[in-house]
């Protein structure tokens, strides 16, 4: 009987960015006129597991931008990768699922890695604890004063 090769996180998360492809267990949920959408787990996740690609354009930046909130743009996620300024661009609607994912600064359940394919970083999450089936994914966008940290939800 043919036996499943056993991935690493890692080797996992490389081949969901070559073939392009999201986990079949994630789903894409509306959750309110705050939050927006938000993707989901139908199945149980284990600590250190390849969760999903936050997928866009990945550019390199010549001038260094620090990272802060874009009220214009909210999919663009900038970071450092090798001593130089990156940036992904997840505006597209492209069906991903990565671009979905929301900030939780307080108890995330997913933690952002760069993974290298082709020279360029791909933004990676990886749970950093068990996740039930029905949980939200997380994951802490950073230390910046995103203004929904000090909103409440006013919507029904
Ligand atoms: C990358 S998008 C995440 C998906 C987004 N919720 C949507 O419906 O398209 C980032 C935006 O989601 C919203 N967001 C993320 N985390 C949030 C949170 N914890 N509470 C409220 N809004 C959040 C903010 O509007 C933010 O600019």
């Amino acid at each position: 009987m043919e036996q499943r090769r056993q991935l690493t996180p890692e080797q996992d998360a490389l081949e969901h960015i070559v073939y392009y492809k999201d986990k079949p267990f994630l789903e894409e949920r509306f959750i309110d006129c705050f939050k927006g959408r938000g993707v989901f787990t139908n199945k149980t996740i284990e600590p250190s597991t390849f969760v999903v690609e936050y997928r866009g354009i990945i550019l390199c930046r010549k001038k260094p931008k620090p990272r802060k909130y874009d009220t214009v743009n909210k999919y663009l996620y900038e970071f450092t990768w090798k001593g130089a300024q990156w940036c992904t661009d997840a505006s597209t609607e492209d069906g991903t699922l990565g671009r979905l994912v929301n900030d939780n600064n307080i108890n995330p359940n997913c933690e952002m890695k760069k993974i290298e394919w082709e020279g360029k970083p791909h933004l990676c999450l990886f749970s950093v604890k068990k996740i039930s089936p029905g949980e939200e994914i997380t994951y802490n966008y950073g230390h910046s004063s995103y203004p929904w940290r000090s909103l409440v939800c006013s919507c029904k």
